[in-house]
């Protein structure tokens, strides 16, 4: 395949030269993304050091021949087509997990890649897998490598991604520059969304986030007791009305409205008054795109709470609260395909 002739410098066109080699048939998407991490790449020598505990310095990329990129794929699940699961080692043999979802909306058909942030998630929130165990940071080019993987396994289908959203494994906040750092290259190719539990690096975010990148709150509870029962990191941090004014903040700033994303649980957060209270709380803080409902998906983690999925009329039960307050609501039904490869919300991260 020809290279194009990219105004980077010397050093990254010698990084592009060598990460086809392997004779990838890659679209023009992918190349510009190449182009950004060659970019990336030699800027920051330290973080490729590291990744490769070799230590070439940036000018001796070139020996590095077909393995410059550091990442692989070692196993995938579904297909390209309809959306799955990809299993990353990274260099060390640690191993991620990158989740696609195809969605068709009418007759266009469009690709989500859910990146992890982290290998593990140290919130412990009670009903994720990911949880279970302790959150180590990936660096920014192990979160870029995700999406280049993906981009590359959907080109299966023809497809090409245009939304990213940081909704696998890990709290993208607590690996606080890594993911700035991956924001700052993602939001200029893709539709970019972070979601978060809500931490207190929020407030660096709402000042640093590229002007483009949207916001999606995890919020689950319409109390704050109720929120610290689900969520234990909600008693240490930020209180809700706190949360809530960073949140407000974060939509000035950028001009669009946070997404809300709200877990249901059967008994637990899931009656017509929870759906009131929480309309409430939402119409006094908040400008609000949208709120996201997710049915719990069967973890691990949850059913040692003896959580349960609510059943579908539940769901719209509580979606048809939110609508009749005017709230732009939505139920993320996970396929029972995705559920069965693991790739749904919450079950990343077992393996590995
Ligand atoms: C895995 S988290 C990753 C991003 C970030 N840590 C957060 O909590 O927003 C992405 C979303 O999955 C949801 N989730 C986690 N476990 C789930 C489960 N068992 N069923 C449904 N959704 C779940 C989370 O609440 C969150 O909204
Ligand atoms: S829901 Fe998000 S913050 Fe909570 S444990 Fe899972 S990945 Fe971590």
């Amino acid at each position: 395949m020809a290279l194009k002739p990219w105004s980077f410098g010397p050093q990254a066109r010698r990084f592009l030269a060598t990460s086809v080699l392997d004779g990838h048939q890659v679209g023009f998407d992918l190349w510009r993304h190449l182009a950004k991490h060659a970019e990336f790449y030699c800027r920051n020598q330290d973080t490729w050091n590291l990744a490769l505990d070799l230590g070439p310095p940036c000018d001796a990329l070139t020996p590095m021949r077909e393995r410059s990129i550091l990442s692989r794929v070692v196993r995938s699940e579904g297909d390209a087509a309809s959306g799955g699961k990809l299993v990353i080692a990274l260099p060390g043999n640690k191993q991620i997990e990158t989740a696609i979802v195809v969605s068709r909306k009418r007759s266009a058909t469009q690709p989500t890649i859910c990146v992890s942030s982290q290998a593990g998630c140290a919130m412990a929130c009670r009903f994720c897998d990911t949880g279970l165990r302790r959150g180590v940071d990936l660096p920014a080019w192990a979160i870029l490598e995700q999406v280049l993987h993906a981009e590359a396994w959907l080109q299966r289908a023809n497809l090409t991604a245009s939304n990213v959203v940081f909704m696998g494994m890990g709290e993208p906040l607590l690996n606080y520059s890594n993911t700035l750092e991956a924001l700052n290259l993602l939001c200029r190719s893709h539709k970019t969304t972070l979601s978060t539990v809500g931490v207190p690096p929020l407030r660096r975010l709402a000042a640093a986030a590229p002007r483009n990148l949207r916001l999606a709150v995890s919020l689950h509870a319409p109390r704050q007791e109720l929120r610290e029962e689900l969520l234990p990191v909600a008693g240490r941090a930020l209180k809700l009305e706190e949360l809530l004014s960073i949140v407000r903040g974060f939509e000035e700033s950028t001009g669009f409205g946070a997404l809300i994303q709200y877990i249901l649980i059967k008994g637990v957060n899931d009656t017509e008054e929870d759906a009131n209270q929480l309309a409430e709380l939402i119409a006094a803080h908040l400008r609000c795109a949208g709120i996201n409902l997710i049915p719990y998906n069967p973890t691990q983690a949850g059913s040692s709470f003896g959580y349960q999925s609510p059943s579908d009329a539940a769901c719209k039960r509580f979606r048809q609260v939110l609508r009749q307050r005017g709230f732009n609501a939505t139920i993320r039904f996970s396929t029972k395909l995705g559920r069965s490869w693991s790739a749904a919300c919450g079950q990343l991260g077992l393996e590995g």
